[in-house]
């Protein structure tokens, strides 16, 4: 189980956030600054990221990039509120994060984030209008309205006409779409993905890049991307490059 999975917490108070569309462009959706991060187990420590300072604007797309274990999951997990680092502090569209409580993070990360995985993590047994749904409702939006927000975030991936399909009877590429229009559920500001192209064939993930690319263009979604995915940098705003747990360099 990855981090993010926890991060669907269940707590069902309605979603009072403003639209993304309402954040004005220049905003600064993610600040962080002096962040470390220790693990501990057992005798040893292990430093896993090292005073990471860095900011995003809202409307942007950033990649997370560097090589196995220089800590990107672990700096994506802080900046999602799932993790609490052992040194400095995370700004989220102007609040600090770091001091807030597990229910005021997972009421937090609810409003304002949606999570997109390698993996999709679509629920079998529901067909793909239901996945998105049952998102929905755990965010507090009432049955009857969730079944027609879940069909408009259905159009707005291209995907009316699966709407009765099964996670397996969809191709990779609609699967993460499903999982993209489920994210989008609640108006989140901010978009975080873990590796969202790495199970896709080209021509999916094509797809599914210009998708998030429309998100934050057209939306003002701020979208966070660890990837190791090259074909990405043409359509971020600026990459993130990770090594051995510090920032090496930030390409605009
Ligand atoms: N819960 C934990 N306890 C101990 N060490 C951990 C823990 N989580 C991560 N680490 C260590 O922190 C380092 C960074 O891990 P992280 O998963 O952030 O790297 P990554 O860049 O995302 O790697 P990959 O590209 O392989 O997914 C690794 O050496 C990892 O073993």
């Amino acid at each position: 189980m990855t981090a993010y999975q926890l991060s669907l917490a269940d707590y069902s108070e309605p979603i009072t956030t403003a639209p993304a569309s309402l954040l004005p462009k220049t905003a600064l959706a993610i600040a962080a600054k002096g962040v470390g991060m220790n693990f501990q187990s057992r005798s040893e420590r292990y430093q896993a990221l090292k005073s990471v300072d860095l900011e995003l604007k809202s409307g942007k797309i950033q990649l997370l990039m560097g090589p196995s274990g220089s800590g990107k999951t672990t700096l994506l997990s802080i900046l999602a509120g799932i993790l609490t680092p052992t040194e400095g502090s995370v700004r989220l569209l102007g609040q600090e994060i770091t001091g807030m409580s597990r229910s005021q993070l997972a009421r937090f990360r609810l409003e304002n984030i949606g999570f997109i995985f390698q993996g999709f993590n679509l629920f079998p047994a529901l067909t793909a209008l239901e996945n998105i749904e049952v998102a929905l409702t755990v965010k507090g939006v009432r049955k009857n309205v969730a079944a027609k927000q879940a069909r408009s975030l259905l159009a707005q991936v291209g995907l009316t006409e699966k709407a009765n399909q099964l996670p397996r009877d969809l191709s990779g590429g609609q699967k993460q779409r499903v999982a993209i229009a489920r994210a989008l559920g609640g108006d989140p500001k901010l978009i975080m993905a873990d590796e969202p192209t790495a199970a896709l064939d080209s021509q999916n993930g094509h797809a599914v890049i210009e998708l998030l690319h429309r998100l934050a263009k057209e939306q003002n979604r701020t979208v966070l991307m660890v990837t190791h995915d090259a074909r990405i940098m043409d359509f971020a705003d600026s990459v993130i490059q990770l090594e051995d747990g510090m920032l090496k360099q930030m390409v605009s």
